[in-house]
């Protein structure tokens, strides 16, 4: 199966980029050279729609993460394009990149990253005055009272479970409103009630609040939460599911781990 014509092209070319948030055209990533040289990303052409809920499934070594941070100009393309809206990522020198990375897109990761010094709120609102942004108040109330982290404020992450630690992360990428949230096996270390809840709250942030969401997961459960689910396997699309249950997924992801 390839991935779905109406939303990403095999020739790389997105002939209308409206409504995509971001893509990887003709992406290839090599590492390391001579004889320890691995093709991760092998020209592969993906556009990811604004306002829906992709993820990235595959087994080990497919891609999935290195695919990820190219599309969140966390790792350089050896060749191709990664588009953030109209930006080409690959064009920025480092400082334009590390300022689209801190205004115009939110990370998750498996092990939360918050500051240990600091409380909730603190860890929440530290993007925006790294980046010298007024901290919107109604909007951080907003985000705080729909992730239920309103008695947590004051606590730091150490007095939190790990539920609520990675809802404290999920509100700090939030907080600057940004253009995609790429959230990297963000279920990887809760159990599986919070896994539940975190994923219902990103869903919800899409569905409800028209946020864009791309992530990197194992978890065939946790996947079928996406609209989209893109498998790759050899650092290609070898499938593209349209709201995908589980069962489609475990199917669809048999022979890829064979
Ligand atoms: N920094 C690196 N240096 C060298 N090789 C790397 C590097 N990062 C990834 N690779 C290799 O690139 C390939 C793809 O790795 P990647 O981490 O993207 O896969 P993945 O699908 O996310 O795997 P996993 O599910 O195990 O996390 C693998 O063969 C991996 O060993």
């Amino acid at each position: 199966m390839t991935s779905s014509p109406s939303v990403s092209t095999a020739t790389g070319g997105l002939r209308s980029p409206a409504g995509v948030a971001c893509a990887a055209e003709q992406l290839v990533k090599v590492y390391g050279t001579g004889d320890a040289q691995v093709t991760a990303v092998d020209g592969l052409s993906v556009a990811v729609a604004a306002g829906a809920f992709t993820a990235i499934m595959g087994p080990s070594g497919s891609g999935k993460s290195t695919l990820m941070h190219c599309l969140a100009g966390l790792d350089q393309a050896t060749s191709g394009r990664v588009l953030l809206g109209d930006t080409d990522l690959t064009a920025l020198s480092d400082r334009e990149l590390t300022r689209v990375r801190r205004d115009r897109i939110g990370f998750v990761f498996q092990s939360f990253n918050l500051l240990p010094a600091l409380t909730a709120e603190q860890n929440i609102v530290l993007p925006l005055e790294l980046a010298g942004r007024r901290v919107d108040r109604a909007a951080l109330e907003r985000i705080v009272a729909t992730l239920g982290l309103a008695d947590r404020l004051r606590h730091r992450p150490a007095e939190l479970s790990g539920g609520q630690q990675q809802r404290v992360a999920v509100a700090r990428a939030l907080v600057t409103d940004p253009e995609v949230i790429f959230a990297d096996e963000p279920t990887g270390a809760l159990d599986i009630r919070s896994g539940h809840a975190l994923l219902a709250t990103l869903r919800g942030a899409v569905r409800e609040q028209g946020r864009t969401v791309v992530m990197v997961t194992h978890d065939p459960v946790a996947a079928s939460y996406a609209d989209r689910v893109l498998l790759l396997a050899d650092g290609r699309v070898a499938g593209d599911l349209d709201r995908p249950s589980t069962d489609d997924i475990l199917a669809t992801l048999r022979p890829l781990d064979a």
